[in-house]
C-alpha cells in the first residue's frame, strides 16, 4: 500500500521536464516530442499486454507503471491535465451513481 498518486507523478513530470535531457529521462522524452512518446506508449502497451497474459503479478504491475508514466508524459506534452481524464471518468459514473457508492463503500456504508 502506498499513498503515492497519479497527481504526485504529474507534478514530478512537470518539474523534470524543465531539467536537461542528460540528467532526466522525462526531459529526454520532452525533447523528442509527442510523436516519439506516442510510439513509446504503444510499445509499453504491448509489453503490458504480454505481461497480462503470461507473466507474474509483479511484472504486470511493473509494465503497468511504465505504461502510466509514459501516458502521463504524453498528456503533459499535449497540455491535458490528469484531472481532465479523472473528470471524464467521473462523468461516466454520474449516470449510474456508482461514484457516490464507491466513496461510501459499495454496500452503502461510509468507506475508511
Ligand atoms: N515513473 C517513471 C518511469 N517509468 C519508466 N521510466 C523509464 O522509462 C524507460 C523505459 O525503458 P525503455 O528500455 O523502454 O526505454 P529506453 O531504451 O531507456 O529509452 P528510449 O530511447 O527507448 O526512449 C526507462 O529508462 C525507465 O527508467 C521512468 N522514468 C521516470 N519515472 C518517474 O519520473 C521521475 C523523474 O525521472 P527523471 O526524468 O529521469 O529524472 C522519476 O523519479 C519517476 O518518478
Amino acid at each position: 500500500m502506498t499513498d503515492f498518486t497519479l497527481s504526485d507523478l504529474e507534478t514530478i513530470i512537470a518539474e523534470r521536464m524543465k531539467a536537461s535531457s542528460e540528467e532526466s529521462y522525462t526531459a529526454k522524452l520532452r525533447e523528442k516530442g509527442v510523436s516519439h512518446v506516442a510510439k513509446k506508449l504503444g510499445e509499453e502497451s504491448i509489453e503490458t499486454v504480454i505481461a497480462l497474459v503470461g507473466e507474474d503479478e509483479s511484472r504486470v504491475a511493473s509494465e503497468s507503471a511504465d505504461l502510466l508514466y509514459h501516458l502521463l508524459v504524453a498528456l503533459a506534452l499535449r497540455g491535458v491535465p490528469v484531472s481532465d481524464v479523472l473528470s471524464e471518468l467521473g462523468r461516466r459514473t454520474a449516470t449510474t451513481g456508482l461514484a457516490e457508492k464507491a466513496s461510501r463503500g459499495m454496500d452503502g456504508t461510509p468507506a475508511g
